[in-house]
């Protein structure tokens, strides 16, 4: 074993004990790798709940790490850790392990469970039909139709140790796992920037059109007509929202072929000073969630079709999350990839834009594909645990 890496093993066990505290007294808090960054931050609030916002307005000069749900409803607040410690790297664990121990504020948060309703695909195939139909009427021109699937074999999973091999898998994705109160336990893989802002620069993405890399180079995949109209609606939707802040100079990069994981999506990247958007944050925030790589445009009649036809609620699935102030970080992506812990086992939350060329049954097995970027981990993490726990029986 050479020295860097017992170093990053003990860096994992320090971080590994104070996640274990904070879910086992049920203690609010974040863990989360930035994209390309190896080294993870983890934000602890233990004094007081984290606050709810009424709108990401709110978000303007906030410090703290922000999760909001697809959609605003009193349900699924609008949550804003402000923690009462960071930690990162090595730095010492033992004194606040000891603090939160004895924390016992939140052993009382009652577990945030809603029914969940899980679509067949002969259900899926409907709803697809009725978003198409809405799209013939001219209501709207796309629609991002999204389900659950629970998996309940995952009992023996440690959390922990599925977000550590998460942050492996995915160098190249926002990957975290965080827990409060009324948001629940969630854990994901997104790759997909909202928004990231440095001291001078802000950058946004449009994603969207899907394929599955299989063993081709990103560099062969070809994109039809449909995959690209997708991508070109969130685009349009996303250079409307900018010019509407008053935004010149914008550098834009694309679309080009994207992996993400098992994936190869189109993207588009925007670039451009960040002076303009840093007084208004919230609004600019606003402004562009949720984006019809998740939702559909006209935005609002999108809202109300995906709201009639889904029989689920999103809760926190496509909302948006990430660190504001933090580290010199303001980083928001959309919560794709992403799974909750929930009574029963894991709730896994896909969705695929759906135009008037979708054909139902890709696009369920394009949800398929999607859930694998998080299933494929949970099933080696499910198969060592199960291994472990069967040799130590035999032992
Ligand atoms: C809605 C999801 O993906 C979005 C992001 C990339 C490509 C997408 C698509 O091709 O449909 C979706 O817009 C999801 O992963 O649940």
């Amino acid at each position: 074993m050479i020295a860097s890496d017992s170093f990053d093993i003990q860096v994992t066990k320090v971080r590994n004990k104070l996640l274990h505290v904070c879910l086992e007294r049920r203690i609010p808090f974040v863990s989360y790798q930035l994209p390309e960054k190896s080294e993870l931050s983890t934000l602890v609030q233990y004094t007081v709940a984290p606050r709810k916002l009424k709108s990401s307005v709110e978000i303007t000069g906030a410090t703290g790490f922000v999760v909001a749900p697809f959609e605003g409803s009193g349900a699924f607040p609008i949550t804003l850790l402000e923690p009462d410690f960071i930690h990162t790297g090595n730095s010492p664990v033992d004194q606040i392990i000891e603090t939160l121990q004895k924390c016992s504020l939140f052993l009382g948060t009652k577990s945030e469970s809603h029914p969940m309703h899980e679509a067949s695909s002969s259900e899926f195939t409907r709803q697809v039909e009725a978003i198409k139909a809405k799209i013939k009427e001219g209501v709207i021109i796309k629609a991002v139709l999204s389900r659950v699937k629970i998996e309940t074999e995952v009992s023996s999973i440690d959390t922990i140790e599925l977000f550590n091999t998460l942050c492996q898998a995915y160098p190249h994705a926002f990957v975290y796992i965080l827990q409060m109160p009324d948001v629940g336990c969630w854990i994901g893989a997104s790759p997909e920037p909202l928004l990231l802002v440095s001291d001078e620069r802000a950058k946004t993405t449009s994603i969207a059109g899907t394929q599955v890399l299989g063993n081709r180079m990103v560099s062969d995949v070809k994109w039809n007509a449909k995959e690209r109209d997708e991508q070109a609606i969130v685009t349009s939707y996303i250079e409307n929202v900018i010019s509407s802040f008053g935004i010149t100079n914008v550098e834009k990069i694309g679309p080009y072929s994207y992996q993400a994981a098992n994936l190869v999506h189109l993207k588009t990247q925007f670039e451009f000073d960040a002076s303009t958007i840093k007084p208004l944050l919230g609004k600019f925030i606003v402004a562009l969630q949720p984006t019809p790589s998740v939702c559909g445009l006209p935005k609002a009649n999108a809202v109300d079709v995906v709201l009639s036809v889904e029989k689920h609620e999103r809760e926190y699935y496509s909302g948006f999350l990430g660190p504001i102030n933090i580290e010199d970080n303001t980083a928001f992506f959309v919560n794709l990839r992403c799974l909750k812990v929930v009574p029963e086992g894991f709730a896994f939350f896909v969705g695929a834009g759906i135009t008037e060329g979708s054909i139902p049954g890709r696009e369920w097995e394009e949800t398929s594909h999607k859930m694998m970027t998080l299933l494929s981990v949970v099933n080696s993490v499910n198969t060592s645990s199960k291994a472990y726990v069967f040799s130590k029986t035999r032992n």
